[in-house]
């Protein structure tokens, strides 16, 4: 199963070049700085723009061809497509944008769908609500259940979060993550916020200047040490795994990573539970003997696999092994040489934090 094809369009001052290949399943984040083309990509994958050249195809369906010449409509492509601003129905309300959604669904559901859209977004309180005294989040939350109610086999986002203030973004992201571990429908998603995207992408291209730079799993992808330019600050690893205990006292959360633990500042978090956390190049440094007194509290032993240049002339980046999963930092040249630092070494990495995501 997979979402392929090699896409151009061309706009005054902007042309879209996008050759891609994203899995038929989980979720596919496009990310990249403004104007870099994600929506427009994501708009032809719709069917929205038909002046818009090459392949498309879903699933082995073709979607899109020059010649022979096919071009599917929208409503015949079987989309959920929520946007920036939720495009809600004024005159309904939150119960009545539901049911149209529900009313227009493309494939037979059963039953408790509709139920079980409710209670996944938390809606059953605010089903008579009219939608004009509904916040952004919750608007947002209404738009995602009416699109999830149609039954697509795809869905797509168009930052469904860019115009929500910081706090009802922190409110509503977690029901997106609940939709990517519960739901069977591929999503594409699109965001200039990294955050966003490590929360919430199984997939990732990465948009420069209308062409995927870079595009793949979404760990591999952000760990490439030849990481294109706009993104090589963002150069880390996204690692899915178990809270084992959480530690009161001190507030740190502690997760599993191979035979090892890392600590990682938490207010709270039940054991068991699955979260993904990431660790930034910048926020990793190298050692050679682990035993000098310091505050870094996450140290492990670890071998040099690869050696690039950063693209500052001071730095260079590394990706390491750790009990078989890569981490990668970013240090100086000199440290580098000092340290004699080549693929195969054994060394000691030190965490100097790492952020905890959902
Ligand atoms: N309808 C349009 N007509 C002409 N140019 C457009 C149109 N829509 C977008 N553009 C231009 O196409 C380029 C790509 O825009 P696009 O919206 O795809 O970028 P984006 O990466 O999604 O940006 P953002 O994150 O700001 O939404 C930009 O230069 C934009 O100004």
């Amino acid at each position: 199963m997979s979402l392929s094809g090699n896409l151009t369009l061309q706009r005054p001052g902007f042309s879209l070049r996008a050759s891609f290949d994203f899995p038929g399943r989980g979720t596919t984040v496009l990310l990249g700085p403004s104007g870099s083309g994600k929506t427009t990509l994501l708009r032809c994958l719709a069917g929205l723009e038909p002046a818009a050249l090459g392949r498309l195809s879903m699933n082995g369906v073709v979607w899109q061809s020059d010649d022979p010449p096919v071009f599917v409509p929208v409503h015949a492509r079987q989309l959920g497509v929520v946007f920036q601003e939720g495009r809600l129905f004024p005159h309904l309300n939150v119960e009545g944008n539901l049911r149209y959604g529900w009313r227009r669904r493309i494939q037979p559901v059963q039953g408790a769908a509709y139920e079980g859209a409710v209670e996944m977004l938390n809606l059953g309180t605010l089903l008579q609500r009219s939608v004009q005294k509904l916040s952004g989040g919750e608007r947002q939350r209404v738009a995602i259940g009416r699109a999830l109610l149609a039954a697509p086999r795809l869905l797509l986002l168009d930052e469904p979060l860019s115009a929500i203030d910081r706090a009802h973004r922190d409110e509503i992201l977690p029901y997106l993550v609940r939709l990517r571990r519960v739901l069977d429908i591929p999503m594409v998603y699109v965001t200039h916020s990294l955050e966003e995207a490590v929360c919430l992408a199984d997939h990732i291209a990465l948009f420069d200047s209308g062409e995927i730079a870079s595009q793949g799993v979404l760990s591999a992808t952000l760990s490439r040490l030849d990481l294109p330019f706009p993104f090589q600050d963002d150069l880390s690893v996204v690692i899915e795994t178990t809270v084992i205990r959480w530690d009161a006292d001190y507030a740190l959360a502690c997760l599993q990573i191979g035979d090892h633990i890392l600590r990682v500042p938490a207010s709270t978090k039940p054991a068991a539970e699955r979260v993904r956390v990431r660790v930034c190049a910048k926020d990793v440094s190298i050692a050679i003997d682990p035993h000098t007194q310091d505050s870094i509290l996450n140290k492990f032993p670890a071998c040099v696999i690869e050696l690039a240049d950063a693209h500052h002339p001071a730095q260079v980046v590394l990706a390491l092994d750790v009990a078989g999963i890569r981490f990668v930092a970013r240090i100086t040249r000199l440290s580098c040489a000092t340290l004699q630092l080549s693929p195969g070494k054994m060394v000691w990495i030190q965490v100097k934090s790492a952020a905890l995501l959902i």
